[in-house]
């Protein structure tokens, strides 16, 4: 198989810094572009410098432009962003790696439509060591069915906007599937004042932002005498950046198609 030639969306950003470096370290990876937003400090700069490398691949930005070079798009910015890019790998039959968080219906149904033309990964989570923690809290959630509070609690750097995060509302929807029940109508994002008791078969949501936090997840299963709790910790942004490596690889000579990281890894 040749390589996969890749553009990296939001390049100067926390992740896209992480994915050039993944890029250019990735056997089967070539970095063919990078581009962010017009008038953002680091367009006209070799895209490995943050990492230390001349690559000779110069910050753009024009996203048609970038997206037009490579055959698979990576895109971890904001849900507006990712749209306009999600439009752009369309009308130019690219393959995408969705990484952004925080989308509303509509937009979740964009991805799932482009789906039907182009193949795009789409994950909240695209670190394997998450995407492992969906398949424990299946098996907890079908053990723990009967008499077990869920509530997921997660933490994140200050700089985060979206809330509660991508991989928490996944863990939540993980459980409720397992359960029989709706995240829709079951979640809890908040309590405050005079709540009264907590109704069974509710899933509370709790979050915690904070100085360089990267990101810990915690599901607590909560009965009367004992407590489970499933954790995973982040404590780098580099896992997220392989997984996306591996994601675009799984694209490479695929159809077209709406696919996640359980895919990616054959975890199904
Ligand atoms: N799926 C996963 O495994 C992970 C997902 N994420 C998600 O990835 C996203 C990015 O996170 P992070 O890297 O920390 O964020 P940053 O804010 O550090 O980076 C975002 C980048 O996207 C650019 N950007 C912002 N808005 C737009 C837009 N409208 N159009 C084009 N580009 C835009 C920013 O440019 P500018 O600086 O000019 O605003 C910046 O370069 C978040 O949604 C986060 O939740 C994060 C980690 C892992
Ligand atoms: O914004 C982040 O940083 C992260 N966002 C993702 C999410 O919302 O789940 C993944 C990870 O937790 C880091």
């Amino acid at each position: 198989m040749s390589d996969i030639r890749v553009a990296i969306a939001g390049a100067s950003g926390r992740m896209g810094r992480m994915l050039i470096e993944a890029a250019l370290k990735e056997e089967g990876v070539v970095l063919a572009a990078a581009f962010d937003r017009p008038g953002t400090p680091f367009v006209g700069r070799d895209a490995g410098e943050m990492a230390g490398v001349a690559t000779g691949v110069m910050i753009g930005d024009d996203a048609r432009v970038a997206i037009a070079a490579a055959d698979c798009v990576i895109d971890f910015t904001r849900p507006e962003g990712t749209l306009v890019h999600l439009a752009l790998a369309r009308e130019l039959g690219r393959a995408m790696v969705i990484g952004t968080t925080g989308f509303d219906a509509a937009g979740k149904a964009a991805i799932a439509q482009a789906g039907r033309e182009i193949p795009v990964v789409f994950a909240p989570n695209m670190a394997v060591g998450v995407n492992a923690v969906f398949r424990l809290l299946e098996v907890a959630a079908r053990i723990l069915s009967e008499g077990y509070d869920v509530e997921v609690i997660e933490a994140h750097h200050r700089f985060k906007v979206d809330a509660p995060s991508g991989t928490a509302l996944r863990m939540g929807e993980v459980v409720a599937r397992e359960l029989g029940r709706s995240l829709d109508a079951c979640a809890i994002y908040g309590r405050e004042g005079h709540t009264g008791e907590r109704k069974a078969d509710t899933i509370g949501f709790s979050t915690i932002r904070g100085g360089d936090v990267v990101g810990d997840h915690t599901v607590l299963f909560a009965g009367i005498g004992e407590r489970i709790e499933i954790t995973h910790k982040s404590g780098s942004r580099m896992p997220y950046a392989l997984g996306s490596m591996r994601a675009a690889k799984y694209l490479a000579g695929r159809g077209e198609g709406l696919f996640d990281m359980q895919d990616v890894l054959g975890l199904r």
